[in-house]
């Protein structure tokens, strides 16, 4: 069945197409983007007005699977990206057991292939059990398809394993996803360190917890040729660190959430779990140096590090709750809202963070319209206003510092593979699971 999306303003990095234009695709595949596409399709999707992107990729999401199910599962998980315009997403290992073996990395392939049509890839772990002590078998793990490693939810502390599992990665050609946090240095920190932390009454994080450890691993991908990505950049000084290692050419990319570049430390007023994340929210001045990262291209890339959390985890006091927020489902309209809308981004810029960089930095033939890749394909309507509401997540995890704000930028459509997986239009919404038997 062929399918032509009409007359939306068509936005391809890799071919640094910012026009209108049409785009046609069959079987999963993109057939041909060009102007007044005249083919016979018998499905057309009208996109004036409308952002056609290619299909947004999020690098760094918590599934929960296995072991944390009552926080979310692959399956919601996967709705949540669907609902938020994410046709692949990357999963963190912090799961229990842990992504570590070749047995978890295809546990969450099989199960993420039988759930649901978007492209889930695991990011297996650095250690066994993210225990900081025994390295993992990364040849093995990206045979059998781990995208990345990582210990998220915590760095590797130990330099010497730390610059072993860079060497060890450099060797087989996989990204090294970095956490920076410095255990000692944090202690028992649970927001940005500072005067509003004093009023709060809360133990500090300095952003020196995080300049640490992304000034040691930069200086360690440059001793073992590694390609290092940094997590959830926070700090204006992790920006110039990221500036000054891509100077020297080395292979560094950094990663910002939408968090990040939207809230700073004053939107804590109460003791609401739903600001606590890791890093912290910072300051102004640590916000426009994230902003001006992302402008500019130092920053490469929007990830949500989508952390959902249960509601009675999150009902705790801010020092008990688990850190984490949920970002897929309000990715796009923060980005749109905070970035694009007031000139940061372009539209042609925000498809190169949220996706074609994305790609480019997992080796992926996603993330571009180009004819013969796959249709992976994101519609947004960047002006539709609207108030974020949680309890319409898909995702299990309602844990966002967002509910009641207004928002401009609606995902319409979330193609995956050819196949509508997330639909919008006024009054109707409709998320297609894999499994749902046609009627
Ligand atoms: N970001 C968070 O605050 N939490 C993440 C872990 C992480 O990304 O470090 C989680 O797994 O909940
Ligand atoms: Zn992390
Ligand atoms: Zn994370």
């Amino acid at each position: 069945m062929k399918t032509l999306i009409k007359g939306g303003r068509v936005l391809d990095p890799a071919s640094k197409t910012d026009a209108v234009k049409d785009v046609l695709f069959e079987d999963g595949v993109i057939l041909k983007v060009a102007e007044n596409i005249t083919d016979d399709a018998e499905n057309v999707i009208d996109a004036d007005g409308m952002f056609v992107m290619p299909g947004l990729i999020d690098l760094h999401v918590h599934f929960r699977e296995p072991g944390f199910e009552h926080k979310e599962t692959i399956r919601t998980g996967a709705r949540a990206a669907a609902r938020g315009g994410f046709t692949t997403v990357c999963a963190m290992p912090n799961t229990k057991p842990a992504i570590d073996s070749v047995e978890m990395v295809r546990y969450i392939i099989d199960k993420a292939k039988e759930v649901t049509d978007i492209n889930v890839l695991p990011i297996a772990a650095i250690t066994a059990g993210q225990d900081g002590e025994y390295i993992t078998d990364f040849e093995k793990l990206k045979e059998n398809g781990a995208v990345a490693v990582s210990e998220d939810g915590k760095s590797v502390m130990n330099a010497r394993v730390a610059r072993q599992a860079m060497r060890l990665a450099a060797e087989v050609d996989i990204p090294v996803f970095a956490h920076c946090e410095d255990k000692n240095l944090v202690a028992r920190g649970v927001m940005n360190a500072g005067e509003k932390a004093k009023e709060m009454g809360f133990y500090g994080i300095m952003n020196a917890v995080e300049d640490v450890i992304v000034a040691r691993d930069i200086l360690l991908a440059k001793n073992t040729g590694a390609r290092l990505h940094l997590c959830h950049c926070s700090t204006k000084d992790s920006v110039r660190m990221v500036e000054l290692a891509k100077k020297e050419g080395l292979q560094v990319t950094a990663e910002v959430t939408p968090h990040h570049f939207t809230l700073t430390e004053d939107a804590i007023t109460s003791d609401d779990a739903n600001f606590k994340m890791n890093p912290p929210l910072r300051k102004q001045e640590d916000v426009d140096e994230l902003k001006e990262g992302l402008s500019s291209g130092i920053m490469d890339c929007i990830s949500t590090d989508h952390a959902p959390h249960h509601k009675t985890e999150k009902e705790r006091s801010f020092v008990d709750a688990p850190f984490g927020i949920t970002g897929l489902e309000t990715s796009v309209a923060l980005t749109i809202t905070e970035l694009v809308d007031k000139g940061v981004l372009t539209p042609l810029q925000m498809a190169e963070r949220m996706s074609y960089t994305p790609a480019q930095i997992i080796k992926s033939d996603r993330g571009t319209l180009l004819e013969g890749r796959p249709a992976d394909i994101t519609i947004i309507d960047p002006a539709d206003e609207y108030v974020i509401d949680s309890s319409m997540f898909a995702s299990m995890g309602k844990n966002t510092p967002f509910n009641g704000k207004t928002v401009k930028g609606r995902v319409r459509y979330t193609i995956a593979g050819g196949k509508t997986v997330y639909s919008y239009r006024p009054g109707c919404e409709c998320i297609v699971d894999k499994d749902v038997p046609k009627l």
